[in-house]
C-alpha cells in the first residue's frame, strides 16, 4: 500500500510539478490582493438595517440615471450611470450615495500573477493545464495523507512530531503535514473552479420557485449583490442576491418571479472565496502561508524527484513474462555491478530476465527462478533496502506454484557477522514448501570477481546454460561527483590522527553520516564516522589500519582530498528534548564531537590518558567520563557504566537514548553491561530499546 501511495506521490509530482510549483509562487502574490484591497475600499460600510429602498433614494439623489449597481467582496459599491457631474464606471459612498474617487488600481503585478495563476498566459489550453494540475494536486494530497499515515504508522500517530534530520526529506513532510487542510482546500476548490468553468451550463440552470417572496421595500442592502435597472419598460429590475435572483416589475412593487441560483452557482462562489481568499483577511493570511509552503514543497519535492531520477537507474516493477528474477539487497550500491552483469548475463542468452532491489520484491506467483544477491551491514544486519524483508518473506512468496532460488552473500570476512543477513535471509526461505535451492548458499569476500564466478558457474550446471559474465563491469568503479574536502588542522598522537576538514556548506553534513574516502588507486570506498562542528567544518578520528587510513595520515595541513557523504540517518542524535547516552571507545568518540549537548552523558574508554588529549579541545561535554585500561584503574567503558549504574538508568527513565560508537568487541561488552542494568532497574531490554530506536550503535 505504502507502494501505491508512494508512486501516485511520484507520478502527480513529475506530471503537474512544474505548474504547480509555478501555481504556487504565484499564489504567494495573489493571496496578497485581499489585503491590498481592503485597505483601498473606499465606500465606507454600510448600516445593517440599511434597505436597499433607501439606498436608492440617495442615488437618486446624486445621479440623474443609474443603470445599474454593484457591490464587491470588500463592499466597494461601483455605479454604471450618469452623476451629476460625472457619468460612467463610478463608485459611490454607501452611506450617501455620493460619488467618490475610485480605487486605486493595483499593481499590475496581481493581473500577470493571475493571468499566469489561471491560464499560464495560454488562454483556454493554459486553463486547462491548470485545471488537471488542481486535480493532480488533490492526488498529491490525498497519497500524502497515505504516506504520512504509513510512516508514523498510524492514524493516531499522525499527529506526532516529526524529527527534521534532513531538510529535503523530513521537511517535506513536517510542512506538508501541517498545512494538509489548507492544501486540500486549495486543490479542491481550484479542481472545482475549472470543472465549473468548463461544464456547459444547462438552460434550467435556474430554478424558479414561488415560495420566496421579498416585497422591494424589505430588501436590506448588505444582502444584495447586484442590481439591474431596466432600460425598456417591459423588461424587469433584477435584484441579485447571494444565493436568488428577484425580478420586479418596473413599478418597484410587484414580485414578478424568484430564481433560486442552482448549487453549482452557489458551490462556486463558496469555492472561490475558499481558492482566493476575497474578502476575508484571515483566510487569505492562510493561503498566503499555504503558498509559501507549496513553493517549499514543490522545491523539495524536486530535489527528491531527481535523487530518485538519479538514483533509479534499475527498475521497480517487473516485466510479467520475467523467467528469472534478480532481486538486490544492497546499501552502498556495490551488489548491483554483480547484478547487472548477471542480468546482461542473461539477456545476451535471450532468456527474459527482470532486475529489482529488495524494496521492490513483488508477491511472486507461478512458476519462478529467483536469485538473491545481497551484502550485510552493521552488525550482521540487512542492507537499508532490505529491512524488515525477511518478516516479509512468506507473504510475497507463499502464493507461487513452485520457486527456485539461490542466495548469494556479498561481504567482508572484516566483519565478525560475515555475511550473516544473507544467511539468515537464506535460512528462513528454505523451510518454506514451495521453495527449491538450486545452488547452494555461496558468499562472495570483498567484492571478489572470482567467487562470484564460481557462484555462476554453479548457476550454469544447475539450470544446464552458459551464462558468461562480462568481469568488466565486475569492476568497483568510483563514484562521480565526488566533493573535495581541505584539511584545516591534523594533529596525532601514536598511530591515531585527528583531522579537522572544510568542506562546502551545501552539502549539510550531520554528526554521524559517514564520509567515504577511496584510497589510491582502489575503487572501493572505506567510510569514517563523521563530527559535524559548524556549517563547513567537521571532524574525522582515525586509527592507522591500513591503505586509507595511512593515506589520510600522510595529508597535511592544505592538502586536500575527495570523498563522499553517506547519510546514516539511523545514527543521528535525537533532537527531542531527552537525555542522550553517549558511549564509545577509541576512535568511536568521533561523531559526539558534534553531538554534544547540555542533555549528553559521554563516556569514553581508551588505553592512555594521552589518547583522549588528540580530541580533548573538542570535547566539552560537562559530563564526561573516561576510563583508561592501561592506566590508572585499568578498566574498560562497560566497567565505567556499572561503576554510574544510577546515571544510566536515570537517563533511560527519563526516556533518553543511548548511542555507541567503537569496536565491536566494546559494542558487545556494553550491551551486556547495559542488558544487566535494565534488568535490575526493570527498564526495558536491549531489544525493546533498539525496537523504540532508544539504543542506536554504529560500530566497526
Ligand atoms: C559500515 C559497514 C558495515 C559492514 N558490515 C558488514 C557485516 O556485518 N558483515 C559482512 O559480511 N560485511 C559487512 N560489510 C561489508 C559489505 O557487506 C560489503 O562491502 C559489500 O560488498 C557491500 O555491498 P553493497 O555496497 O551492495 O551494500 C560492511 C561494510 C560497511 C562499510
Amino acid at each position: 500500500m505504502t507502494e501505491f501511495w508512494r508512486r501516485l506521490h511520484f507520478a502527480s509530482t513529475v506530471v503537474a510539478g512544474l505548474f504547480i510549483f509555478s501555481a504556487s509562487v504565484t499564489g504567494c502574490i495573489l493571496a496578497l490582493e485581499p489585503w491590498f484591497i481592503s485597505q483601498n475600499a473606499v465606500s465606507g460600510q454600510s448600516k445593517s438595517d440599511v434597505t436597499l429602498a433607501e439606498f436608492q433614494e440617495k442615488l437618486n439623489e446624486n445621479f440623474l440615471e443609474v443603470f445599474s449597481f454593484e457591490k464587491d467582496a470588500y463592499g466597494n459599491i461601483k455605479v454604471e450611470g450618469v452623476g451629476l457631474e460625472k457619468e460612467g464606471t463610478l463608485f459611490v459612498n454607501v452611506e450617501t450615495g455620493k460619488i467618490v474617487t475610485t480605487p486605486k488600481s493595483l499593481h499590475p503585478v496581481f493581473d500577470l500573477s493571475r493571468d499566469l495563476h489561471r491560464s499560464l498566459f495560454l488562454k483556454t489550453p493554459g486553463r486547462i493545464l491548470m485545471g488537471l494540475a488542481s486535480l493532480a494536486l488533490v492526488f498529491l494530497a490525498v497519497s500524502g495523507i497515505g504516506l504520512h499515515i504509513k510512516r508514523a504508522g498510524g492514524l493516531k500517530a499522525l499527529f506526532k512530531s516529526v524529527k527534521i534530520l534532513e531538510i529535503k526529506r523530513d521537511g517535506h513532510a513536517q510542512w506538508s503535514r501541517l498545512f494538509l487542510i489548507p492544501i486540500l482546500v486549495v486543490a479542491v476548490s481550484g479542481t472545482y473552479l475549472s470543472i465549473v468553468r468548463f461544464s456547459p451550463v444547462s438552460s434550467s440552470g435556474v430554478s424558479a420557485s414561488a415560495a420566496t417572496t421579498i416585497p422591494f421595500d424589505k430588501i436590506l442592502l448588505p444582502e444584495v449583490k447586484k442590481v439591474n435597472y431596466p432600460v425598456m419598460d417591459d423588461e424587469p429590475l433584477v435584484v441579485e442576491l447571494s444565493d436568488r435572483n428577484l425580478h420586479f416589475d418596473k413599478t418597484k412593487g410587484r414580485l414578478i418571479k424568484t430564481e433560486l441560483l442552482p448549487v453549482r452557482e452557489r458551490m462556486r462562489v463558496v469555492n472561490f472565496i475558499l481558492h482566493t481568499g476575497e474578502g476575508t483577511k484571515g483566510w487569505a493570511g492562510v493561503l498566503w502561508l499555504t503558498s509559501l509552503v507549496m513553493v517549499f514543497l514543490s522545491f523539495t519535492g524536486f530535489q527528491m524527484v531527481m535523487d530518485k531520477l538519479r538514483l533509479k537507474k534499475h527498475k521497480a516493477a517487473l516485466a510479467d513474462d520475467a523467467e528469472i528474477i534478480i532481486l538486490v539487497g544492497s546499501e552502498t550500491g556495490h551488489t548491483w555491478r554483480f547484478a547487472d552483469a548477471l542480468e546482461e548475463a542473461y539477456q545476451n542468452l535471450g532468456i527474459k530476465v527482470g532486475t529489482l532491489g529488495m524494496e521492490h520484491f513483488p508477491k511472486l506467483n507461478g512458476k519462478k527462478t529467483v536469485l538473491f544477491l545481497t551484502s550485510t551491514y552493521g552488525n550482521g544486519d540487512a542492507p537499508q533496502n532490505a529491512q524488515n524483508i525477511i518478516e516479509q518473506l512468506e507473504e510475497k512468496m507463499s502464493f507461487a506454484e513452485a520457486i527456485q532460488f539461490s542466495v548469494l552473500g556479498f561481504g567482508s570476512r572484516q566483519y565478525p557477522a560475515f555475511c550473516a543477513f544473507a544467511e539468515q535471509f537464506r535460512n528462513h526461505i528454505v523451510p518454506l514448501g514451495n521453495a527449491r535451492e538450486i545452488v547452494p548458499y555461496m558468499t562472495v569476500d570483498n567484492q571478489s570477481a572470482v567467487q562470484f564466478i564460481d557462484w555462476v558457474r554453479a548457476l550454469n550446471r544447475s539450470q544446464k546454460i552458459t551464462l558468461s559474465i562480462n568481469t568488466k563491469h565486475l569492476h568497483p568503479v568510483r563514484k562521480k561527483g565526488l566533493e573535495t574536502f581541505t584539511i584545516l588542522e591534523k594533529k596525532e598522537n601514536e598511530d591515531t590522527f585527528l583531522l579537522r576538514i572544510t568542506h562546502a556548506e551545501k552539502l549539510k553534513i550531520h554528526s554521524g553520516d559517514l564520509l567515504g574516502v577511496y584510497p589510491p588507486n582502489e575503487n572501493i570506498e572505506r567510510f569514517y564516522s563523521i563530527a559535524s562542528v559548524s556549517p563547513t567544518e567537521l571532524l574525522l578520528v582515525i586509527k592507522r589500519t591500513g591503505l586509507c587510513s595511512n593515506f589520510l595520515g600522510s595529508l597535511s595541513v592544505g592538502d586536500y582530498f575527495e570523498a563522499f557523504v553517506k547519510r546514516n540517518p539511523s545514527f543521528y542524535c535525537p533532537n527531542h528534548h531527552t537525555p542522550v547516552l553517549m558511549i564509545a571507545n577509541g576512535t568511536g568518540i568521533a561523531p559526539f564531537l558534534g553531538m554534544q549537548s547540555s542533555g549528553s552523558k559521554l563516556f569514553w574508554g581508551g588505553k592512555f590518558q594521552a589518547d583522549f588529549k588528540l580530541f580533548e579541545k573538542y570535547c566539552f561535554a560537562d559530563n564526561r567520563y573516561l576510563v583508561f585500561s592501561r592506566e590508572n584503574d585499568n578498566a574498560y567503558v562497560q566497567d565505567l557504566l556499572l561503576r554510574r549504574e544510577s546515571e544510566v538508568a536515570e537517563v533511560l527513565k527519563e526516556n533518553g537514548t543511548i548511542m555507541i560508537c567503537g569496536s565491536r568487541t566494546m559494542l558487545k561488552g556494553v550491551l551486556e553491561t547495559i542488558e544487566k542494568i535494565t534488568a535490575s532497574n526493570a527498564l526495558p531490554s536491549t531489544e525493546e530499546l533498539r525496537k523504540q530506536h532508544r539504543l542506536l550503535t554504529d560500530c566497526y
